[in-house]
């Protein structure tokens, strides 16, 4: 607080400088002589060595001055007021332009009125009446970066929220080596950089940009994500300085909106935070810890997402002070392991855990299916966090994740051999063969393919299906699966390949055009999920008329109906099968029924491809739900003041 004193008597005192300054310069400061006086050196010099290259990118990027063009990458322009003209804050608008608010609860409202008033009627997308400038942070986004779900999620509802009229930004890294998807390469320098102090020192990060989608993507530029590997690691492990590069993330993330002029006007402090899982997770902890006491971002608020609660950011206590981070903020992510997962008896089992943080200073929780946030709250699934989300409760939602229905659509795929649809299933017969032969396995359009895509981790049971497999390879079936992480499982499915040749194959590696050619080409798609908070691959093979046998977990059991063939007067209903308990048997005995089924009864058969294919996997729905929270995010005071 001293420092903050000291820093605003130097700039009252000092009327010359004032002087000097540009209007734009005198606006920026007028935000930041809150700041305390390191944040304020940082400001200050920004201001001076980053404004004139940031003024110059502005103009190229808005037409705020001369021809108005904004320059595309491929070098074409565009005019700028075909980008629609952001604004600061957020807005209210109903149809006819009038400024209003509507509320309502997802509680009360059924599906079909949240359908009318926010999905909207027919063909045109629909647009959120309130809408809100929205900074999602995220490790991953495809298709920059994708190791998983969280790439999916993040590369797609940015781009629905925004067609929704929302203003999006999605900050990520800006990965180099590795596994990094050509497209980031695209993106423009903005010579606009940010200074970060942690770590015992002072990181500059650069900000890389570009408009697609209708979305702001924002890449943060630091040797440290210029590695071989993937995101978070390479054959050797985790990566050991991931605390870093992610507390750089964040801190890069609640920069950005103050400090880009995208499309020439910043996103200002009024924005609303998405933290995607722990590597986000400190964005809240910084909006109430280092900005909210200077009075910057009081009006923002923060949501943490959780996509998977077993990664939580811990690390040795010790690295709290790296955070950059005030030390009386030490309580948030303060974090103390249980006497018996202790190492040793001197192991004090003292820690800090990011998501945690995240956790008791977001203004709301937000999950990926209704089912999983139900499931953090209890003692099995809350990995040591159930009694603290228990104690949130009122904040905390569960929302099923979309799918990008545009990429992952049998109908227009540019990764499958031939395309098929609901009307006309016979190029999936044909994707199967042209699978079988890719693959070397006899071409049988009769032999039921079961198939599987994940991360080899614990966490996607793949130690049943290891266990499982010598009693499913009695079956007359083929079984394929696509995957990466645990070495021990790479090698057992390259052993397992070898021992049965004509029935078995293991793709080991991370592939999309394979996984969607998998998806097409298989008949079941197996995921004995031990957990899964949403998962997505069942929604992918719903859509690709695959039947999904799972564990009634998490978001596999609100997204896949149980089989029953009496239902509806005998036409059935359901589009898989789902299991529990999450046993060798129970797996077994429900791939026995699908493969019977398969086998037996053709038309069922037929009538659970045709219920899946049908559904509405579009992100439109979730993200009107989205929009609800977004409402009461604003509606409460913020969590933390
Ligand atoms: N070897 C490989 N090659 C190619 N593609 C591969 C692959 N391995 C996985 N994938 C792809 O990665 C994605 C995995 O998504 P999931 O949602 O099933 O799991 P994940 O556990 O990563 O996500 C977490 O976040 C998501 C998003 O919220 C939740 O749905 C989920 O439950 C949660 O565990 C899918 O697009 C899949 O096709």
């Amino acid at each position: 607080m001293e420092a903050l004193q000291i820093s605003q008597a130097l700039f009252a005192s000092n009327p010359s400088k004032d002087s000097k300054l540009s209007k734009t310069h005198q606006r920026r400061r007028a935000d930041l002589c809150f700041f305390s006086s390191s944040l304020w050196d940082r400001r200050f010099e920004h201001g001076f060595s980053g404004a004139r290259s940031v003024k110059r990118w502005a103009r190229q990027q808005s037409g705020f001055s001369g021809p108005n063009e904004e320059k595309k990458n491929d070098g074409k322009a565009v005019l700028a007021k075909e980008r629609e003209v952001p604004f600061v804050g957020y807005r209210l608008e109903s149809q006819d332009g009038k400024e209003e608010i509507e509320s309502f609860s997802l509680d009360t409202i059924s599906d079909e009125e949240l359908e009318t008033k926010n999905v909207g009627v027919g063909e045109e997308k629909a647009k959120a009446k309130v809408t809100y400038n929205i900074v999602v942070v995220t490790a991953e986004a495809s298709p920059y970066s994708k190791t998983g779900g969280l790439g999916d999620v993040c590369g797609s509802l940015p781009i629905t929220l925004a067609e929704r009229r929302h203003r999006v930004m999605v900050v990520s890294p800006r990965y180099l080596t590795g596994n990094p998807s050509e497209k980031i390469r695209n993106a423009v320098d903005t010579q606009c950089s940010a200074k970060v102090s942690c770590f015992g020192g002072t990181q500059e990060v650069t900000f890389y940009h570009e408009y697609r989608a209708g979305v702001d993507w924002v890449f943060v530029d630091h040797p440290s994500y210029q590695r071989s590997g993937n995101p978070y690691g390479d054959s050797v492990g985790a990566y050991g300085d991931n605390q870093f590069r992610f507390t750089l993330l964040c801190h890069a993330a609640c920069e950005a909106p103050l400090v880009l002029p995208l499309g020439g006007v910043t996103y200002g402090e009024k924005c609303l935070f998405l933290a995607n899982d722990w590597h986000a997770g400190l964005v809240p902890v910084l909006l109430a810890a280092k900005y909210r006491p200077h009075g910057v971002y009081k009006d923002a608020r923060s949501i943490v997402v959780i996509h998977n609660l077993a990664h939580q950011g811990v690390e040795a206590a010790a690295t709290y002070q790296n955070l950059g981070l005030p030390s009386e903020w030490y309580g948030a992510l303060e974090w103390v392991f249980p006497t018996w997962s202790r190492t040793h008896a001197l192991d004090t089992g003292e820690a800090v855990n990011i998501l945690k943080s995240a956790i008791v200073t977001a203004d709301r929780i937000l999950t990926v299916s209704q089912g999983y946030s139900w499931e953090i709250t209890t003692s099995d699934g809350g990995y040591g966090l159930h009694d603290l989300l228990s104690s949130r409760k009122n904040v905390l939602n569960g929302i099923t994740n979309g799918i990008d229905v545009a990429e992952w659509n049998p109908a227009s795929d540019k990764h499958i051999p031939f395309h098929y649809s609901i009307e006309d299933l016979s190029g999936k017969v044909k994707c199967k063969e042209t699978l079988q032969k890719e693959l070397g396995l006899p071409i049988r359009p009769d032999v039921p393919i079961i198939g599987f895509i994940g991360r080899l981790d614990y966490q996607k049971g793949i130690d049943i299906i290891q266990a499982a497999t010598p009693e499913i390879m009695q079956h007359d079936v083929q079984f394929i699966m696509l995957g990466s992480g645990d070495p021990q499982m790479e090698d057992w499915m390259r052993a397992t390949e070898s021992s049965y040749r004509d029935k078995f194959r293991g793709w080991v590696g991370f592939n999309v055009p394979i996984s969607h050619r998998i998806t097409a080409g298989c008949d079941i798609l197996l995921m004995p999920s031990r957990f899964e908070p949403c998962g997505l691959n069942q929604l992918y093979a719903m859509r690709y008329g695959t039947i999904p046998v799972v564990h009634c977990t998490g978001g596999l059991r609100d997204t896949v109906v149980n089989f029953n063939p009496y239902a509806e007067g005998g036409k059935g209903e359901g589009t898989g099968w789902t299991f529990s308990p999450l046993t060798k048997e129970s797996m077994l005995s429900a791939l026995r029924l699908a493969i019977g089924t398969y086998r037996e009864h053709k038309s069922s058969w037929e009538g659970l491809m045709k219920r899946g294919m049908e559904r509405d996997y579009s992100w439109e729905h979730a993200a009107a739900q989205y929009e609800q929270i977004f409402e009461w995010v604003f509606v409460d005071p913020s969590y933390v003041r």
